[in-house]
């Protein structure tokens, strides 16, 4: 049987395995998480956070998204891992990991974990565009905070059902034209003088969800430049609220940027045998 944790960070939800004896194999954590993340058929998440050792920091997190692509980074993900790794003695309150996208550094004051999310580099974004989907026109920002995303500006998110903003955040996903690697896509909103409403779709969950850290961080980061917000802004998500703080180098190629938010501590559970992939066993 396989020892797993549920945790969700404003509704992002996450299935937490440790994997620090290798025991699994890539393809095989890639299988589990299509196969455990499946709601209704097995425990069901938006994706897999697996523990892994690491030479340079406290541990490595590796994050699967619920169809089995595996995602450099996770800012809600982050924030769970941080917590488990707190709560199971992995790490002390303040900690450091690695993840694809670099180090990632975070301090648990629980419910409440903070990581400082690094640098992006503005240069490398996509500014001042606009694009048209089912005859809509939205202003957009592309930046790459650990993984893509793109930043929709909308008047009112009221404006759009949820199956208008799932069906125009897949179209744009898959967008290779624009975005080769695909995308994951926030509708933004102002919805006050340092708040932000965001509902994103997720690339890999190919649906809406209740929240995104990455997401979160950068449409902080496209209205602190584009609006002109100052931090730290509140993104409010369906799930729940991520504050985030940025700040620029000299030039403004540069930001650095920290994530705050809750995290929920769901449940401890094993998972039968018959419920695994059956190559892993
Ligand atoms: N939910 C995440 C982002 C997870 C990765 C993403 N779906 C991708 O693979 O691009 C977050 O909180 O940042």
């Amino acid at each position: 049987m396989l020892e797993f944790t549920k945790i969700q960070g404003n509704g992002n939800d996450f299935i937490v395995i440790d994997n620090r004896e290798g025991s699994m194999t890539s393809p095989d954590l890639s299988r589990l998480a299509a196969s455990i993340c499946e709601r209704r058929q097995s425990v069901g998440a938006d994706g897999l956070l697996v523990v892994e050792m690491s030479e340079r920091e406290n541990f490595t997190m590796r994050l699967f998204n619920n169809d089995g692509s595996e995602g450099e980074m996770c800012g809600n993900g982050a924030r769970c891992i941080a917590r488990y790794a707190w709560e199971k003695k992995i790490a002390g309150e303040k900690m450091s990991f690695e993840t694809l996208a670099g180090p990632i550094h975070g301090v648990v004051t629980a419910p409440f974990v903070e990581l400082d999310m690094g640098e992006t580099n503005l240069s490398q974004g996509f500014w001042g565009q606009s694009l048209k989907v089912e005859g809509e026109t939205f202003p957009f920002v592309y930046l790459v905070v650990g993984v893509p995303h793109c930043v929709l500006f909308v008047d009112n998110l009221e404006d759009f059902s949820h199956d208008s903003l799932r069906d125009i955040g897949r179209t744009v996903r898959y967008d290779t034209h624009r975005f080769p690697k695909g995308t994951n896509v926030n509708f933004v909103q102002r919805s006050g003088e340092r708040t932000l409403k965001v509902v994103t779709y997720e690339r890999g969950v190919e649906d809406l969800t209740l929240s995104c850290g990455t997401g979160s961080t950068a449409s902080a980061i496209a209205a602190s430049i584009v609006w002109e917000m100052a931090a730290p802004i509140q993104v409010q998500n369906p799930g729940g609220d991520n504050w985030v703080t940025v700040s620029f180098n000299e030039t403004r190629s540069i930001c650095k940027t920290y994530l705050t938010g809750k995290t929920v501590m769901i449940a401890e559970g094993r998972l039968y045998d018959e419920a695994l992939p059956k190559d892993i066993e």
